[in-house]
């Protein structure tokens, strides 16, 4: 591995993709938790997945079984996302239960069956309801991280809610990457993550990230903590292998000088 620049931006691998592949026959390949070995044996900082209340792809038993797996891992943080009104929080709770480890819930405000998460919270309509189960992770002992829009004004909401950090939805980064709106949207996220670091949250980003648009958006955006990129990584990975997948895409996180 490339140790001639140190990251300051953890990668999380979304191992979502994995799983629905999997899904479509009863054989157990590919292996969810042979993917996550071999990405954390390439130098991810850790594994996010995001148990969808219909199971199309990962399963309660992948969640118990990565958990598991990251018991050796330490120092790898284990990220699980979902709404936490459907099945997010029974889930983790399950895992503590058992005294498995999680480190992170990412708070998605997702519909049941939803194609793919779109947009993020909305304060102040939410803020009453999240801050009971902002709560209850931290009872559990877990980082909350709060799936929002680039929206600046909306991040000291999150703070006041009881995030700890928030996770900015990049999808309209992605779509605008290479075309003439690249450099407002990188301004618009830059803005965001200025306002969430003031507020005193940490910032992760997420979603349709990958190895042509992420290197601009960690050097343009301050202070971001961790990505998570499932998508576009696995695709890459079908191509190149998780090994050499999983070295590219950190290779974009390195700071340069
Ligand atoms: C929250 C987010 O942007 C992604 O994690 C999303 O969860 C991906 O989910 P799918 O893999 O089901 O599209
Ligand atoms: N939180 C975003 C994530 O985990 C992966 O999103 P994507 O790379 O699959 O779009």
């Amino acid at each position: 591995m490339n140790t001639a620049h140190p990251t300051r931006t953890a990668l999380s691998v979304n191992l979502n993709k994995v799983a629905l592949v999997r899904n479509t026959r009863h054989l157990g390949i590919p292996s969810v938790t042979r993917a996550a070995i071999l990405c954390l044996q390439a130098g991810a900082s850790g594994i996010t997945v995001h148990p969808r209340p219909d199971a199309r792809h990962i399963r309660d038993q992948d969640v118990r079984d990565l958990a598991a797996l990251l018991q050796d891992w330490p120092g790898r943080e284990f990220n699980v996302e979902g709404n936490p009104f459907h099945n997010l929080m029974d889930c983790v709770a399950d895992l503590r239960a058992r005294n498995l480890p999680v480190h992170q819930v990412t708070f998605v405000p997702d519909g049941e069956g939803q194609f793919t998460s779109d947009h993020g919270w909305s304060f102040p309509a939410d803020a009453a309801r999240l801050g009971p189960l902002i709560a209850q992770a931290h009872a559990l002992g877990l980082r909350v991280s709060l799936f929002m829009d680039a929206e600046p004004s909306a991040m000291q909401a999150a703070k006041d809610v009881g995030a700890d950090r928030v996770e900015l939805y990049t999808e309209p980064y992605a779509a605008a990457w290479g075309t003439p709106g690249q450099g407002a949207q990188l301004q618009r996220f830059a803005a965001a993550a200025q306002a969430a670091l003031a507020a005193g949250l940490g910032v992760n980003a997420g979603h349709d990230l990958n190895r042509d648009n992420l290197a601009a958006f960690v050097q343009q955006v301050p202070g971001v903590s961790e990505v998570s990129i499932g998508h576009a990584l696995i695709a890459d990975a079908l191509e190149l292998g998780y090994a050499a997948t999983v070295e590219a895409y950190i290779e974009c996180l390195r700071v340069k000088p």
